[in-house]
């Protein structure tokens, strides 16, 4: 599904007006009865219900008013608070307005200069509400919430009360989900036409409440614009992707993995990305190990083939086992390289030197991405396109950005560096960005913050790789594998969030991956 940046909507929303004739006041209009419908369904009826409805200048606002009418009509109970000035109001909104003045319904201006008295007679009112309407911001917020706003969300916030944001709750910026200062903390969101990347991207998606999706009229054609580059990765994208499985499949038509990992004391990297492979359904897994951890692996491991390499004397991979490594990716469909392979300059080279000559799609991940620290140039040396999966912390070594600009707009973080480096990148976190060089970008809707516990990153670069091995392109393994990789950590999660360990998302791939592909319950 695509998902719309605030300028991506205001262009749609000009383009259903002006190419298509359809006005904006009737796109105004369907907003609103929508957010009706949304607010029926929560209050299971509306008729003798107390809603207060706060409406902001633009509009956003201006879907407030719609609201209110319709409300009315169905023998609601409504109050408008409206911040700001009336004379700042124009267009679709102050049409409405108008309406709702002629109707004579409660409407209570909170100026700037608003007192004690405004204030409290607002606090005593979203006490005694069934529901409150958030209709003060939309997509044309900017900047900081201050002043007035920030008071009145405030009091949302504290009321305790079902809270219907319109299109995205005030104070989340539209694009990046970032909020300056505060936010409504709703329980449900109406969003128009397309969902916004700040619904998914936190903190915005901690505030969305309980998302609907509403048709407003907006012709379909404006709204799959290839102009609109972002998605989020659903469950029926997720279960497109898979690979067919033939009946007579036998491992060696499942794929052959090489992983490239391990290193004193980080081996259970190694055994994470091996098996993350084999339980995404890879045939046949050959780990390529430092020599001295061979024989642990060989007893940590059962399924998992293992090819001692030559090392340094710390333990770590030395220049020696190059050549070995290239004539592994020979006979693998797919290599994944760098988890718990340390940061010995040696390794690091030996890492880059696999990177400029293997002769399969590779997957780098962890030590991997370090040791491309100044080397990002030789990714174009990869014979397919690479998938690199960094959390902010390795993307801040190869970029010098800090992990606040990282996360501040990780969308664009993701899309610059994914088209530098001619790479499909993987910026993990909450929520993980999948970004193509081309600019394409999905959003994972999988995950939670359990997830956040050593080995899980090394799971999912096995699990891409065991997806590549199996035939798909890196393209698809890169948004299956995030989705399948979250899904099953929202599984392992429901034993318990903050217990949950890496070899949880192992145990519960093979039921996440029969839940997506065939909506089996769990
Ligand atoms: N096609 C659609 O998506 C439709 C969307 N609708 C609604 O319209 C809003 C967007 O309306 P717009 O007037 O562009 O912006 P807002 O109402 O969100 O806010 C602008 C309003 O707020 C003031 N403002 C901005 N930032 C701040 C701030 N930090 N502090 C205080 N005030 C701020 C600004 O000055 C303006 O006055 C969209 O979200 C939908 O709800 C249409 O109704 C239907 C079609
Ligand atoms: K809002």
């Amino acid at each position: 599904m695509k998902v719309a940046t605030a300028a991506q909507m205001r262009e749609a929303d000009s383009a259903a007006i002006h190419e298509y004739g359809i006005s904006g006041v009737v796109l105004m209009e369907n907003a609103g009865v929508e957010v009706v419908r949304r607010i029926e369904a929560v209050l299971e009826a509306v008729s003798d219900k107390k809603v207060c409805i706060l409406a902001g200048t633009g509009n956003n606002g201006g879907d407030g008013y719609v609201i209110a009418r319709h409300l009315a009509n169905r023998d609601a109970k409504v109050k408008v608070y409206l911040f700001g000035e009336r004379s700042a109001i124009s267009g679709d909104a102050k049409t409405n307005l108008d309406i709702i003045f002629k109707m004579r319904l409660e409407i209570l201006e909170i100026k700037e200069n608003a007192g004690t008295r405004e204030w409290n007679k607002l606090k005593i009112a979203l006490n005694l509400t069934d529901c409150i309407v958030d209709s003060l911001l939309g997509t044309g917020f900017h900047g900081e919430i201050t002043g007035n706003l920030a008071q009145a969300i405030d009091i949302i916030n504290q009321s305790g009360k079902p809270v219907i944001a319109v299109d995205i709750p005030s104070g989340v910026n539209a694009d990046t989900g970032q909020i300056s200062g505060t936010a409504v903390k709703a329980t449900h969101t109406v969003t128009f036409a397309l969902p916004k990347p700040g619904l998914f991207m936190y903190p915005g998606a901690e505030y969305a409440g309980e998302l609907t999706i509403a048709d407003i009229g907006i012709p379909a054609a404006i709204l799959s614009d290839n102009t609109i580059r972002q998605n989020i990765i659903t469950l029926n994208l997720a279960r497109a992707l898979f690979p067919k499985r033939n009946p007579t499949a036998h491992k060696g038509v499942s794929g052959r993995v090489g992983v490239i990992a391990g290193s004193v004391g980080l081996s259970g990297a190694a055994a994470m990305a091996s098996m993350g492979a084999l339980r995404a359904g890879a045939g046949l897994v050959t780990l390529g190990i430092p020599a001295g951890l061979n024989a642990i692996m060989e007893i940590k491991l059962t399924e998992v083939m293992t090819a001692p390499l030559p090392e340094t004397e710390k333990g770590g991979l030395s220049h020696e086992s190059l050549s070995a490594i290239v004539e592994m990716t020979k006979d693998s469909n797919v290599l994944a390289v760098g988890p718990g392979l340390g940061r010995e300059d040696e390794t690091a080279a030996t890492v880059r030197g696999i990177i400029s000559t293997a002769q399969c799609p590779l997957v780098i991940d962890a030590d991997g991405i370090n040791a491309l620290e100044g080397y990002t140039s030789i990714l174009s040396d990869c014979i397919a396109l690479p998938v690199m999966t960094p959390h902010p912390g390795e993307l801040t070594r190869l970029t010098g950005l800090s992990i606040l600009d990282i996360n501040r707009d990780r969308m664009q973080v993701a899309r610059r560096f994914a088209a530098e480096w001619g790479c499909i990148l993987i910026l993990k976190g909450a929520a993980t960005v999948v970004a193509f060089p081309d600019g394409e970008i999905f959003i994972n809707t999988t995950g939670n913050a359990g997830m956040a516990t050593g080995g899980t990153g090394d799971v999912l670069t096995g699990i891409i790789a065991g997806l590549i091995a199996q035939g798909i392109s890196s393209h698809d393994a890169a948004i299956l594998g995030v989705f399948v990789h979250g899904f099953a950590g929202d599984m392992a999660a429901q034993s318990g969030m903050i217990g949950l360990v890496a070899g949880d998302l192992l145990n519960a791939l093979p039921a996440a991956i029969q839940s997506i592909q065939y909506g089996v319950d769990w």
